[in-house]
């Protein structure tokens, strides 16, 4: 078993000057238990080290950007050859062009795109830009869905939200709230009460289109073709946000794989190979709202980074490979089926849910097809399970709404070692 005994003294020293000791909320092991998190030294691949000189076997990869795994050396050449030629210019270059380019090739909904520095100001602009182009105020959008952290969004928020308690968060004036009305996913018959009596107020639906927030979830058959043609029928745009579904499952967007269009698209996460980014576009006369060429305002110092610019690229480059895509699914599968049979031999009363390379664990014995669902699993034995799991070498999110992430450099003795560690946990803890 692990001694964190350095993460420890280093957390408090943290709480000290940091407020909670993290920079995200979700980092902190308060829905766990408590307890110091650790504190990461190095990562290499598919694992890292911690100050204690601790090794994992890392399936948080971030939350879901690290996909080429850690320090990959096409990443760190493209950031370190950028960075010899300066950082920062405020002033167009020509890798910005080349990157918006291959996203295109990749996601052709968006006609044209715009780079900010994250996925909550990726998501925040695709409403500005929804409202100035229908001249209508609300959002509709899918209860337990997270779309980052601006006001309008931290309404029914899944994820580290709802993890701590704080689905809606304080300090979201309640005017702001009343403009964002939620259903829950997967919903038809909800989600066409709402349309009809909200009707024309409505500008935008938000969809995470394969849900990454409340564990994977994906849409029921048609569910994510009705909700275009309502939304569409009733004169609202269609917003996915794919800041955690994109380059995920496949080399292009959730809508890719599910043969279904939004409007506009919101990125992030994975696009910027784990440096600070997101995206966001769509349909040419929609974008064209956005200024200098239209009234909604959307700007950025960083926005188009060099440094994120290079390091995009190259991510995008290795997962464009063939066979990439196809060997995450295979290894999820062996992961997937290996849990299934542990979970089947010690009677653990768990499910999963799995798309290619991202899976979630829930703690009941019903299929979570709905954010209701995932809150009701247990969430003890979900903290039992992850600190089992510390302990022992395995990194996962400290959240039972959270998914395993593989990365292009996990392999079939890391899914072994985890489904060893995995049994240990089940036969001496459970
Ligand atoms: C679906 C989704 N949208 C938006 C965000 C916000 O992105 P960021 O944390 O980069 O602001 C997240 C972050 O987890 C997310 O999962
Ligand atoms: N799925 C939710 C996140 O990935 C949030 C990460 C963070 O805000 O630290």
């Amino acid at each position: 078993m692990y001694s964190h005994e350095k993460s420890q003294t280093l957390q408090t020293q943290a709480e000290d000057v940091i407020l909670g000791g993290v920079n995200s909320p979700s980092r902190s092991y308060k829905a766990v238990g408590g307890g110091a998190p650790v504190v990461m030294d190095r990562g290499e691949g598919a694992h890292f080290y911690d100050v204690d000189g601790n090794r994992y076997i890392d399936y948080l990869a971030a939350y879901g950007p690290i996909i080429t795994g850690h320090a990959h050396p096409r990443i760190h050449e493209a950031i370190a050859e950028q960075s010899s030629k300066g950082i920062l210019y405020g002033a167009p270059t020509e890798l910005e062009i080349d990157f918006a380019n291959k996203i295109r090739d990749a996601i052709p909904s968006l006609e044209r795109v715009r780079f900010v520095n994250s996925g909550t100001e990726a998501v925040m602009t695709t409403i500005r830009v929804a409202r100035a182009y229908t001249s209508r105020n609300k959002i509709l959008k899918f209860e337990g869905c997270y779309h980052g952290h601006s006001d309008l969004v931290l309404v029914a928020a899944g994820s580290g939200p709802s993890q701590l308690g704080t689905p809606d968060s304080a300090g979201v004036p309640k005017g702001v709230a009343e403009d964002v009305i939620t259903v829950p996913f997967n919903d038809l018959e909800d989600f066409k009460t709402a349309i009809s009596h909200f009707g024309d107020e409505i500008a935008a639906v938000l969809v995470e289109p394969i849900v990454g927030n409340f564990g994977i979830v994906e849409p029921m058959e048609g569910f994510l073709e009705a909700v275009n043609e309502i939304a569409h029928d009733n004169g609202s745009l269609v917003i996915y946000d794919e800041v955690i579904t994109a380059f995920r499952f496949m080399y292009g967007g959730a809508q890719n794989l599910l043969g279904v269009e939004p409007d506009l698209t919101a990125l992030g996460k994975i696009i910027g190979g784990g440096t600070p980014i997101g995206a966001y576009g769509g349909r040419r006369d929609i974008m064209e709202s956005v200024a200098p060429l239209g009234p909604a305002y959307q700007a950025g110092t960083m926005a188009g980074n060099p440094l994120s610019m290079a390091a995009g690229i190259a991510c995008l480059e290795v997962l464009e490979k063939p066979g990439v895509y196809s060997e995450m699914e295979r290894l999820g599968g062996m992961l997937e089926d290996g849990l299934i049979e542990l979970i089947n031999k010690y009677s653990i009363k768990a499910t999963i849910n799995r798309l290619v390379g991202a899976l979630t664990i829930y703690f009941t014995d019903e299929t979570v097809t709905n954010y209701t669902m995932a809150e009701a699993s247990d969430g003890e034995q979900f903290a039992k399970f992850f600190n089992g799991l510390i302990r022992r070498g395995i990194n996962i999110a400290p959240s039972k709404y959270e998914a395993w992430f593989l990365t292009t450099e996990h392999t079939e003795e890391d899914i072994k070692e985890t489904l060893s560690i995995v049994e240990d946990v089940f036969k001496n803890e459970f």
